[in-house]
């Protein structure tokens, strides 16, 4: 296997991904439908040296008034940051990842069988890169998503039993974190979470078991592009003692990145698009990329809190109350999906194209 289609084809139409061309040939330099044109790599004169800019809260007391600060500062500033003491015993997080793990451990036939398009489940299916048929260089990732529907009866019923468990109580564990989060942002902009945004807020969950295999040349690959999460808010677990991972971009306008570093048993939060278009800009959806690794695989396990298909994204009433003018024009979530998935990863392309004329950030 040596053309870049031979390889397109073995890992993208075979279904074999990327975990599969790793684990098939004993690869000592980087296949060329991975290499990155220069300006797509995140090399290190970009990455801050200090890791402590990253805000790390601490929400054992969810009702004192210095979290919701600190949460809505991070909010506003950075986009992201890490909570640690929010009731989960690390070993359930490290169970998760231990599911994940064996997930991708499965033989490669009984992992093809989810692949999106002819997934065996209609809630769960699995694919590689972000959008291999349009992506013209390839990503460094394949990952399962999955999608919480727990008014539907049976929805998990054909998820890999490897991992069916662990992935419903993590979803039910997120959902009250997720909540109180919401409350707390939502609150600061004088609005609370109501039966008319509720949906839009915090409809649907989905996650992704995300893996990034160990990679020959990783100075010239991408885990997953730079982009931001178009959705409300994701609580994005990472697996401890992996060297290189997750990197947020500093501010809204430079080209510098900060290290998120694993802190065992700590959840990362990021700020998503949808937050961004409803708070009118108070809140910031931070860009992100994730790097690779030479000598190690990597498993990371963001979920998703969405709105449904139909809501409609605009600024909150509440924010514009003193005449402020809208920021964005309303868009329908779903439409909003398609175009971010039509295109390859692409920063904040996705919310440049819902930004109303003269409003520069
Ligand atoms: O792997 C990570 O740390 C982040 C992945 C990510 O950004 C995503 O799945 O949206
Ligand atoms: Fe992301």
């Amino acid at each position: 296997m040596t053309s870049t289609t031979d390889v397109r084809e073995f890992v993208v139409n075979q279904r074999n991904g990327v975990k599969g061309l790793v684990d098939s040939l004993k690869l000592t330099t980087l296949p060329s439908p991975y290499i990155q044109p220069p300006q797509k790599r995140l090399t290190s004169d970009k990455i801050l040296s200090s890791s402590s800019q990253i805000p790390v809260i601490d929400v054992s007391n969810w009702n004192d008034p210095q979290v919701a600060s600190e949460i809505c500062d991070a909010a506003a500033k950075l986009g992201l940051f890490q909570i640690v003491n929010h009731g989960i015993a690390p070993v359930e997080l490290k169970a998760l990842v231990a599911a994940a793990r064996g997930f991708y451990q499965l033989p490669v036939e009984e992992r093809s069988r989810y692949w999106k398009g002819s997934s065996v489940s209609e809630t769960a299916w699995l694919t590689t890169s972000f959008s291999p048929y349009k992506d013209s260089v390839l990503e460094w990732r394949d990952y399962i998503k999955f999608e919480f529907l727990p008014q539907r009866h049976g929805f998990d019923d054909t998820w890999p039993p490897v991992c069916k468990a662990q992935v419903t109580d993590h979803f039910k564990r997120m959902k009250p974190i997720a909540n109180k989060i919401l409350n707390i942002l939502i609150n600061n902009l004088n609005s609370t979470i109501n039966e008319s945004n509720q949906q839009t807020l915090m409809g649907t969950m989905r996650m992704n078991f995300n893996y990034y295999p160990e990679c020959p040349e990783p100075s010239l690959a991408i885990g997953t592009g730079r982009h931001s999460d178009i959705n409300t808010l994701t609580l994005l677990l990472q697996e401890d003692g992996v060297f290189s991972s997750l990197y947020a971009r500093a501010t809204e306008d430079g080209d510098k990145w900060i290290h998120v570093p694993p802190i065992p048993g700590a959840i990362v939060v990021n700020i998503g698009d949808v937050l961004q278009i409803m708070s009118n800009d108070r809140y910031r959806s931070v860009e992100h990329y994730v790097l690779v690794n030479k000598s190690c695989s990597r498993v990371s396990v963001p979920v998703f809190c969405e709105p449904i298909r139909d809501s409609v994204i605009q600024p909150l009433p509440e924010v514009l109350e003193n005449n402020e003018m809208a920021r964005y024009r309303k868009v329908v979530y779903s439409d909003y999906l398609k175009t971010f998935f039509e295109r390859p990863h692409d920063g904040k392309a996705n919310i440049e194209s819902v930004k109303l004329q003269g409003c520069g950030l």
